[in-house]
């Protein structure tokens, strides 16, 4: 386990809501997990807590079993394992130019310059940066942006990635190479919980799934498990993944209509096919 929320309570100053409250959550280690919910549900919140940048007002926070430290030294060396990328890059990107910007982690660390410019480098390769490298950080797109963002989280190498709302504004194409890059992170050893609205990209790209509401942890499991849950997340209007409705719908014709077998009347869409579809909706 790496990180673990024992009955967490956060409200904002001035606030008469807790924005999370008596969450209890465990961020199992090496997974791709998800956390789901409605806007202001707490996602951002919970990212907040994790590095540290909040603190309780009840519970514990956990960090391989230990409770967090909230002095300047335990921080930093917190956030040297927990990188967050938070939702707006602007409030991510800190120095003039890209390079500049990568290395800002690094120079907090005080790493030799060598190093620090051996890591920039390899970073920029790895996400892709080179011909941006040398740009000012306010020329980027906003795409352009979230993925100097990432990089500069990556290259402090943490072992748990947090990433809030990272598809947000992206288009579908830089949604694929993200989530393609955010699978290659996790297959080299980095643990990864992302928080989004998008159920289908949950159901798609997760192993573990967590679902908010209301700052309370409602349901958590696979993603088969969770989106069987169909009434509990109706309840919460957040409903299944379109994968689930189409079949459903599909089972439903299948049920009514006079043409199919008495085998299809019967069964509308045999389970071991709806599993089958189901299944390669699923990243491998
Ligand atoms: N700085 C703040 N001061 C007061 N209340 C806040 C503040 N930030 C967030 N909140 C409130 O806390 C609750 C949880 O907000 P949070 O940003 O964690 O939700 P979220 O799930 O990340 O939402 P979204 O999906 O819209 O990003 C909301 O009711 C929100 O209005």
């Amino acid at each position: 386990m790496l990180l673990a929320f024992e009955h967490i309570d956060y409200t904002y100053p001035g606030s008469p809501q807790p924005a999370v409250q008596n969450l209890t959550l465990r961020l199992p280690a090496g997974k791709r997990c998800v956390l789901l919910g409605h806007n202001g549900c707490g996602k951002t919140t919970l990212f907040l807590l994790a590095n540290g940048l909040y603190k309780p007002q009840r519970g514990v926070i956990r960090w391989q079993g230990a409770p967090l430290q909230y002095d300047r030294a335990s921080l930093m060396a917190l956030r040297q394992h927990v990188g967050l990328v938070f939702q707006d890059p602007e409030q991510q990107l800190v120095a003039s130019s890209v390079e500049e910007d990568i290395s800002y982690g690094l120079c907090n660390l005080g790493l030799p310059d060598a190093e620090v410019n051996r890591k920039v480098s390899e970073a920029i390769a790895h996400f892709n940066l080179s011909e941006l490298a040398s740009r000012p950080v306010h020329h980027l797109s906003l795409g352009q942006k979230k993925r100097v963002s990432l990089a500069d989280v990556m290259v402090l190498q943490p072992k748990l990635l947090l990433l809030d709302e990272p598809t947000a504004y992206l288009d579908r194409l830089h949604t694929r190479d993200l989530m393609a890059k955010l699978h290659q992170i996790q297959a080299a050893g980095t643990t990864i919980a992302l928080s989004t609205h998008d159920l289908d990209l949950a159901y798609c790209w997760a192993d573990w799934i967590f679902v908010l509401n209301e700052g309370q942890l409602v349901l958590e499991g696979t993603p088969q498990d969770v989106f069987a849950q169909r009434e509990t997340l109706e309840q919460i209007h957040l409903g299944v993944p379109l994968v689930f409705d189409v079949l459903d719908k599909v089972a439903d014709a299948l049920s009514k209509d006079s043409q199919t077998t008495e085998e299809s009347a019967r069964h509308g869409l045999p389970e071991t096919l709806r599993q089958r579809i189901l299944d390669s909706f699923r990243a491998g």
